[in-house]
Protein backbone atom coordinates (compact mmCIF):
# COMPACT_ATOMS: atom_id res chain seq x y z
CA UNK A 1 0.00 0.00 0.00
CA UNK A 2 1.37 3.78 -1.15
CA UNK A 3 0.25 5.93 1.44
CA UNK A 4 0.77 9.87 1.38
CA UNK A 5 -0.35 11.94 4.81
CA UNK A 6 -0.47 15.30 5.29
CA UNK A 7 2.03 16.36 2.70
CA UNK A 8 2.62 20.17 1.87
CA UNK A 9 5.24 21.94 -0.04
CA UNK A 10 6.29 25.39 -0.50
CA UNK A 11 8.15 27.81 -3.16
CA UNK A 12 10.35 30.38 -1.26
CA UNK A 13 7.61 30.74 1.41
CA UNK A 14 4.64 30.52 -1.25
CA UNK A 15 2.36 27.23 -0.78
CA UNK A 16 1.80 24.93 -3.79
CA UNK A 17 0.60 22.00 -1.87
CA UNK A 18 -1.78 22.06 1.70
CA UNK A 19 -2.20 19.00 3.37
CA UNK A 20 -2.94 15.91 0.97
CA UNK A 21 -3.53 13.07 1.70
CA UNK A 22 -4.42 9.50 -0.09
CA UNK A 23 -3.35 5.69 -0.21
CA UNK A 24 -3.29 3.75 -3.27
CA UNK A 25 -3.56 -0.20 -3.19
CA UNK A 26 -1.94 -2.47 -5.38
CA UNK A 27 -3.18 -3.27 -8.73
CA UNK A 28 -4.50 0.66 -8.49
CA UNK A 29 -4.28 2.84 -11.36
CA UNK A 30 -5.41 6.28 -10.09
CA UNK A 31 -5.08 9.42 -12.14
CA UNK A 32 -3.98 12.62 -10.48
CA UNK A 33 -5.84 15.68 -12.21
CA UNK A 34 -6.38 19.30 -12.16
CA UNK A 35 -5.64 22.45 -13.65
CA UNK A 36 -1.83 24.11 -14.86
CA UNK A 37 -0.34 25.04 -11.96
CA UNK A 38 -2.58 23.16 -9.25
CA UNK A 39 0.36 21.34 -8.25
CA UNK A 40 0.59 17.91 -9.80
CA UNK A 41 4.32 17.64 -10.79
CA UNK A 42 5.17 19.25 -7.36
CA UNK A 43 2.89 16.13 -5.46
CA UNK A 44 5.17 13.65 -7.92
CA UNK A 45 8.30 15.33 -7.07
CA UNK A 46 7.86 15.40 -3.23
CA UNK A 47 6.51 11.71 -3.10
CA UNK A 48 10.06 10.75 -4.48
CA UNK A 49 11.85 13.62 -2.44
CA UNK A 50 13.04 15.33 -5.20
CA UNK A 51 12.00 18.57 -3.59
CA UNK A 52 11.61 19.47 0.08
CA UNK A 53 8.64 19.20 2.02
CA UNK A 54 7.12 21.39 4.94
CA UNK A 55 5.18 18.49 6.44
CA UNK A 56 3.93 15.00 5.42
CA UNK A 57 5.24 11.55 4.97
CA UNK A 58 5.14 9.19 1.94
CA UNK A 59 5.28 5.33 3.25
CA UNK A 60 5.43 2.24 1.16
CA UNK A 61 4.31 -0.83 2.85
CA UNK A 62 4.81 1.08 6.03
CA UNK A 63 8.21 1.95 5.56
CA UNK A 64 9.14 5.65 4.13
CA UNK A 65 9.04 5.61 0.40
CA UNK A 66 12.21 7.93 -0.02
CA UNK A 67 13.95 4.63 1.68
CA UNK A 68 12.90 2.14 -1.55
CA UNK A 69 13.49 4.36 -4.36
CA UNK A 70 14.74 1.36 -6.43
CA UNK A 71 11.07 0.38 -6.02
CA UNK A 72 9.68 3.81 -7.78
CA UNK A 73 9.75 3.91 -11.54
CA UNK A 74 9.36 7.63 -12.35
CA UNK A 75 8.33 8.83 -15.94
CA UNK A 76 8.83 12.55 -15.91
CA UNK A 77 6.97 14.58 -18.11
CA UNK A 78 8.95 15.02 -21.93
CA UNK A 79 9.29 19.09 -21.77
CA UNK A 80 11.87 18.38 -18.81
CA UNK A 81 13.85 15.94 -20.63
CA UNK A 82 16.87 16.95 -22.92
CA UNK A 83 16.50 15.67 -26.03
CA UNK A 84 19.90 17.02 -27.47
CA UNK A 85 21.79 14.62 -24.91
CA UNK A 86 24.07 12.50 -27.14
CA UNK A 87 22.37 8.87 -25.47
CA UNK A 88 20.94 5.60 -27.77
CA UNK A 89 17.39 4.17 -27.02
CA UNK A 90 19.16 1.18 -25.71
CA UNK A 91 21.31 3.03 -23.22
CA UNK A 92 18.83 4.90 -22.02
CA UNK A 93 16.43 1.90 -21.29
CA UNK A 94 19.61 0.54 -19.58
CA UNK A 95 19.22 3.32 -17.09
CA UNK A 96 16.56 1.45 -15.42
CA UNK A 97 19.03 -0.98 -14.36
CA UNK A 98 22.37 0.58 -13.09
CA UNK A 99 21.42 -0.36 -9.63
CA UNK A 100 22.25 -4.09 -10.74
CA UNK A 101 25.76 -3.04 -12.01
CA UNK A 102 28.10 -6.05 -11.11
CA UNK A 103 32.32 -4.93 -11.52
CA UNK A 104 33.55 -2.97 -14.01
CA UNK A 105 30.50 -1.66 -14.03
CA UNK A 106 29.31 -4.36 -16.48
CA UNK A 107 25.29 -4.91 -16.98
CA UNK A 108 24.12 -8.16 -16.16
CA UNK A 109 22.79 -10.21 -18.97
CA UNK A 110 19.82 -10.83 -17.12
CA UNK A 111 19.15 -6.94 -16.65
CA UNK A 112 20.26 -7.11 -20.83
CA UNK A 113 17.18 -9.19 -21.76
CA UNK A 114 15.21 -7.01 -19.31
CA UNK A 115 16.08 -4.12 -21.43
CA UNK A 116 15.38 -6.17 -24.50
CA UNK A 117 12.04 -7.18 -23.54
CA UNK A 118 10.82 -3.92 -22.34
CA UNK A 119 11.55 -2.67 -26.03
CA UNK A 120 9.70 -5.47 -27.38
CA UNK A 121 6.96 -4.89 -25.37
CA UNK A 122 6.43 -1.28 -26.76
CA UNK A 123 7.33 -1.48 -29.76
CA UNK A 124 10.71 -0.05 -29.93
CA UNK A 125 13.27 -2.91 -30.28
CA UNK A 126 14.12 -2.09 -33.84
CA UNK A 127 15.06 1.63 -33.16
CA UNK A 128 17.57 0.93 -30.25
CA UNK A 129 20.46 1.99 -31.63
CA UNK A 130 18.92 5.47 -32.35
CA UNK A 131 19.85 8.37 -30.70
CA UNK A 132 17.06 9.81 -28.34
CA UNK A 133 16.63 13.38 -30.00
CA UNK A 134 16.05 11.10 -33.25
CA UNK A 135 12.55 9.80 -32.40
CA UNK A 136 8.59 11.44 -32.58
CA UNK A 137 7.04 12.10 -29.47
CA UNK A 138 5.02 9.49 -29.45
CA UNK A 139 8.42 7.10 -29.60
CA UNK A 140 10.19 8.88 -27.28
CA UNK A 141 6.90 8.18 -24.40
CA UNK A 142 7.58 4.82 -25.38
CA UNK A 143 11.39 4.78 -24.05
CA UNK A 144 11.05 5.84 -21.01
CA UNK A 145 8.21 3.78 -20.23
CA UNK A 146 10.16 0.82 -21.53
CA UNK A 147 12.56 2.20 -19.08
CA UNK A 148 10.43 2.24 -16.31
CA UNK A 149 9.39 -1.41 -17.16
CA UNK A 150 13.00 -2.81 -17.62
CA UNK A 151 13.26 -1.53 -13.81
CA UNK A 152 10.58 -3.98 -12.67
CA UNK A 153 9.58 -1.22 -9.99
CA UNK A 154 6.49 -1.49 -7.40
CA UNK A 155 5.17 2.04 -8.14
CA UNK A 156 5.02 3.90 -11.31
CA UNK A 157 4.53 7.00 -11.42
CA UNK A 158 3.82 9.14 -14.56
CA UNK A 159 3.99 12.85 -15.23
CA UNK A 160 1.75 13.19 -18.18
CA UNK A 161 2.42 11.01 -20.32
CA UNK A 162 -0.39 11.51 -22.59
CA UNK A 163 0.53 14.91 -24.04
CA UNK A 164 2.07 15.19 -27.68
CA UNK A 165 1.80 11.69 -28.37
CA UNK A 166 -0.32 9.62 -31.15
CA UNK A 167 -2.82 7.68 -30.74
CA UNK A 168 -1.03 4.66 -31.29
CA UNK A 169 1.31 5.10 -28.70
CA UNK A 170 -2.02 6.53 -26.41
CA UNK A 171 -3.56 3.33 -26.66
CA UNK A 172 -0.67 1.14 -26.32
CA UNK A 173 0.27 3.57 -22.89
CA UNK A 174 -3.28 1.93 -21.76
CA UNK A 175 -2.60 -1.49 -22.87
CA UNK A 176 0.67 -1.01 -20.42
CA UNK A 177 -1.67 0.14 -17.48
CA UNK A 178 -3.47 -3.02 -17.87
CA UNK A 179 -0.37 -5.40 -17.92
CA UNK A 180 0.97 -3.41 -14.57
CA UNK A 181 -2.14 -3.24 -12.71
CA UNK A 182 -2.09 -7.37 -13.23
CA UNK A 183 0.87 -7.64 -11.69
CA UNK A 184 -0.69 -6.21 -8.58
CA UNK A 185 2.02 -2.72 -9.19
CA UNK A 186 0.67 0.59 -7.98
CA UNK A 187 0.11 3.28 -10.90
CA UNK A 188 0.13 7.17 -10.21
CA UNK A 189 -0.56 8.72 -13.30
CA UNK A 190 -1.41 12.91 -13.69
CA UNK A 191 -2.93 13.79 -16.40
CA UNK A 192 -5.22 17.18 -17.89
CA UNK A 193 -6.25 15.19 -20.40
CA UNK A 194 -10.12 15.05 -20.76
CA UNK A 195 -12.52 12.95 -22.09
CA UNK A 196 -13.08 9.38 -22.34
CA UNK A 197 -9.74 8.39 -21.08
CA UNK A 198 -10.92 9.52 -17.19
CA UNK A 199 -13.24 6.74 -17.10
CA UNK A 200 -10.19 4.43 -17.33
CA UNK A 201 -9.03 4.86 -14.22
CA UNK A 202 -9.87 3.13 -10.91
CA UNK A 203 -10.09 6.32 -9.20
CA UNK A 204 -8.94 10.04 -9.52
CA UNK A 205 -7.34 12.60 -7.39
CA UNK A 206 -8.69 15.66 -8.29
CA UNK A 207 -5.94 18.41 -6.85
CA UNK A 208 -5.69 22.27 -6.73
CA UNK A 209 -3.28 22.84 -4.21
CA UNK A 210 -4.90 20.77 -1.95
CA UNK A 211 -6.98 17.86 -2.86
CA UNK A 212 -10.75 18.56 -4.03
CA UNK A 213 -12.00 15.42 -4.52
CA UNK A 214 -10.80 11.70 -4.32
CA UNK A 215 -13.16 8.54 -5.69
CA UNK A 216 -14.24 7.14 -8.42
CA UNK A 217 -13.78 8.70 -11.64
CA UNK A 218 -17.70 9.38 -11.62
CA UNK A 219 -18.13 10.66 -8.02
CA UNK A 220 -15.14 12.75 -8.63
CA UNK A 221 -16.23 15.12 -11.98
CA UNK A 222 -19.02 16.44 -10.60
CA UNK A 223 -20.00 20.03 -11.51
CA UNK A 224 -19.61 21.06 -8.33
CA UNK A 225 -15.87 19.78 -7.72
CA UNK A 226 -14.86 21.04 -11.28
CA UNK A 227 -15.91 24.61 -10.14
CA UNK A 228 -13.86 24.12 -6.82
CA UNK A 229 -10.84 23.46 -9.23
CA UNK A 230 -11.35 25.10 -11.79
CA UNK A 231 -12.44 27.85 -10.67
CA UNK A 232 -16.00 28.97 -12.27
CA UNK A 233 -15.66 28.93 -15.99
CA UNK A 234 -16.30 25.58 -17.14
CA UNK A 235 -15.39 24.79 -20.78
CA UNK A 236 -16.80 23.03 -23.57
CA UNK A 237 -14.12 20.14 -23.66
CA UNK A 238 -14.72 19.50 -19.45
CA UNK A 239 -18.51 19.50 -20.23
CA UNK A 240 -18.10 17.42 -22.96
CA UNK A 241 -16.00 14.93 -20.67
CA UNK A 242 -18.55 14.98 -18.06
CA UNK A 243 -21.22 14.14 -20.12
CA UNK A 244 -19.09 11.28 -21.30
CA UNK A 245 -18.59 9.69 -18.21
CA UNK A 246 -21.93 9.82 -16.87
CA UNK A 247 -23.17 8.33 -19.94
CA UNK A 248 -20.32 5.74 -20.41
N1 LIG B 1 10.85 25.34 -8.81
C1 LIG B 1 9.83 26.15 -8.54
N2 LIG B 1 10.00 27.33 -7.93
C2 LIG B 1 8.97 28.15 -7.64
N3 LIG B 1 7.68 27.85 -7.95
C3 LIG B 1 7.43 26.69 -8.59
C4 LIG B 1 8.48 25.77 -8.91
N4 LIG B 1 7.93 24.70 -9.54
C5 LIG B 1 6.61 24.93 -9.59
N5 LIG B 1 6.30 26.12 -9.02
C6 LIG B 1 4.94 26.69 -8.86
O1 LIG B 1 4.19 25.79 -8.08
C7 LIG B 1 2.86 25.66 -8.60
C8 LIG B 1 2.57 24.21 -8.97
O2 LIG B 1 3.37 23.87 -10.12
P1 LIG B 1 3.34 22.41 -10.76
O3 LIG B 1 4.32 22.39 -11.89
O4 LIG B 1 3.52 21.40 -9.69
O5 LIG B 1 1.84 22.33 -11.30
P2 LIG B 1 1.20 21.30 -12.34
O6 LIG B 1 -0.16 20.99 -11.81
O7 LIG B 1 2.11 20.16 -12.56
O8 LIG B 1 1.08 22.21 -13.63
P3 LIG B 1 1.02 21.80 -15.21
O9 LIG B 1 -0.26 21.05 -15.43
O10 LIG B 1 1.02 23.15 -15.89
O11 LIG B 1 2.26 20.98 -15.48
C9 LIG B 1 2.77 26.63 -9.76
O12 LIG B 1 2.23 27.85 -9.29
C10 LIG B 1 4.21 26.82 -10.19
O13 LIG B 1 4.41 28.08 -10.77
Amino acid sequence: MLEVQNLAVNYRGVSALQGVSFSIAPGQLVGLIGPNGAGKSTLVKAMLGLIPTVSGFVRFNQRPLKQQRQQVAYIPQRSQIDWDYPVTVWNVVLMGRTFDRGLFSRISRQSQQLAENALQRVGMWELRHRQIGELSGGQQQRVFIARAIAQQAEIFLFDEPLIGIDKKTEALIFEVFSDLKAERKTLLVSSHQWGQDLAKYDSLLLLNQQLVAVGLPQEVMTIENIQRAYGQGISNPVKQSLETLYFC
